[in-house]
């Protein structure tokens, strides 16, 4: 098991690039088996499941190129559908929630797929049905056997069709988009999510010979292409990343630029933490925080208390609710922090409170969080991390801490976020890595 041991307190200072998106490339990765042409990509993040989903389409036949540090080529010209029913591929696909996305380019060039179970974190019920309706409403078949817990697809004549989604799911959006790309005819997709990492895989399947409009909307329309070519594609830096790294700068009351952060990409992300009191400098596309010794969160207009809530793109995403909770462990005033779309995503408040914040958790999906105002800092122990957000979370409470924190199953963290001992040390963090 992988910990981190850090010595909480330091003022971090300095600059810090964010590493490419860890939702965006798990599904531009999955997009390079639409076609046998070369895909290159850049800004690659070197992170677990990014790196288990390159292995995962070597393994099925992909030639995988390093270019160079986060730049790969792809190419698909050799797919072994065989592999699919080895145990090694069982094994692999079912580390990550990502190679659920293998599905939907599968389906498209080959007619047929198959997957287990994905992982991915434990954060509650995490429902697959989105990705099958959506296939079936393309003219696949679809059947779970329960036994060897693979669900099947047979899809030998995609037909376009118009679809109302389930839910705007993120990969199952993703994953019906690259079904659709290679269907007979045109698909309408209603109720899309549509969050930048969908918007870059409709652009970069556009730039392949893909026919999607609507891009950015809920309303995607695709009319189906005989074939696809090669490309190049750019991943965007991780907004999940940035705002991690606004909440540990506010949390440990350091002086931090967020460099090249695609602003336009951002979303509400900024204006929430603003929301915190924590005041955000816009240089050019670089994202400045000030040590701020103070900081106070807002009420509602009427003056009532702030609830932070999550929701689908463009509303706030869920990934970053278990940051702002941390944050507010030491602003000035009183939010609620409602988690709506998981309901195991709040229980390591547990290990704040036992570090001195002040949290109610209400129920499974809210928290009602009453800043200390850096009256008492932290205390550091040892925890361990439960999921990856949860994990960042930990990790910036204990580096905000008084006294020493032990994090473990830090593998979690390393899912999600590139090396970040070295980086977060870089600008002045005490953190050790125990394998
Ligand atoms: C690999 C990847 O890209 N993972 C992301 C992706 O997961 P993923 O695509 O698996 O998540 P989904 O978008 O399918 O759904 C997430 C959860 O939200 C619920 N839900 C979803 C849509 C909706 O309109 N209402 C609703 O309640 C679902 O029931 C589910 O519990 O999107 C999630 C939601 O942004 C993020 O937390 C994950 O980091
Ligand atoms: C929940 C997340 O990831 P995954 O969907 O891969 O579990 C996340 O990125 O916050």
């Amino acid at each position: 098991m992988l910990s981190f041991k850090i010595q909480g307190g330091n003022r971090l200072r300095g600059e810090i690039i964010p590493q490419g998106a860890k939702n965006e490339a798990l599904q531009i990765l999955c997009a390079v088996l639409l076609t046998a042409e070369p895909v290159i990509i850049h800004n690659v993040p070197d992170i677990r499941d990014v790196n288990k989903l390159i292995e995962l389409l070597a393994s099925m036949g992909v030639k995988v190129e390093k270019l160079k540090e986060s730049s790969y080529r792809f190419e698909a010209s050799n797919i072994d559908m065989q592999y699919l029913e080895s145990p090694a591929y069982k094994e692999k696909a079912a580390a990550l929630r990502g190679s659920i996305m293998v599905l939907g380019p599968l389906l498209a060039r080959f007619g047929k797929s198959k997957i287990p179970k994905p992982g991915g974190d434990k954060i509650g019920r995490r429902r697959l049905d989105t990705h099958f309706l959506g296939f079936e409403k393309l003219g696949a078949k679809f059947v779970y056997d329960s036994q060897d817990s693979f669900y099947h697809i047979d899809a030998s004549n995609l037909k376009g069709t118009y679809m109302l989604l389930d839910e705007a799911s993120v990969t199952g959006t993703a994953n019906v988009i690259m079904a659709a790309v290679l269907a007979k005819g045109t698909t309408t997709i209603y109720n899309a999510a549509c969050e930048p990492y969908i918007q870059q895989l409709c652009k970069m399947i556009n730039r392949m010979g893909g026919k999607i409009s609507g891009i950015g909307s809920n309303l995607l329309t695709i009319e189906g292409v005989e074939a696809l070519k090669g490309t190049e594609h750019t991943m965007l830096p991780d907004m999940i990343e940035i705002g991690s790294f606004i909440g540990l700068a506010a949390m440990t009351q350091s002086e931090i630029t967020i460099k090249n952060a695609r602003i336009d990409q951002l979303g509400m992300i900024p204006e929430v933490f603003r929301k915190l009191g924590i005041a955000l400098e816009y240089r050019g596309d670089d994202i400045y925080i000030p040590a701020q010794e103070h900081y106070e969160i807002e009420t509602f207009i009427d003056g009532s208390i702030l609830t932070v809530a999550d929701a689908p793109w463009p509303g706030f995403t869920p990934d970053l609710i278990s940051i702002i909770l941390v944050t507010a462990t030491q602003a000035k005033g009183s939010v609620l922090i409602h988690q709506k779309m998981f309901e195991s995503r709040l229980f390591f408040v547990d290990k704040l409170i036992d570090m001195g914040a002040q949290i109610i958790l209400c129920d499974p999906h809210r928290a009602n969080v009453i800043g200390l105002n850096r009256a008492v800092p932290l205390r550091g122990i040892q925890m361990t991390s439960p999921d990856i957000r949860a994990g960042v979370s930990l990790l910036i409470a204990a580096l905000s801490a008084k006294g020493t924190s032990i994090i473990d199953n830090a593998e979690q963290i390393d899912r999600g976020y590139q090396h970040i001992d070295t980086r977060l040390q870089k600008l002045g963090a005490s953190i050790e890595r125990l394998q």
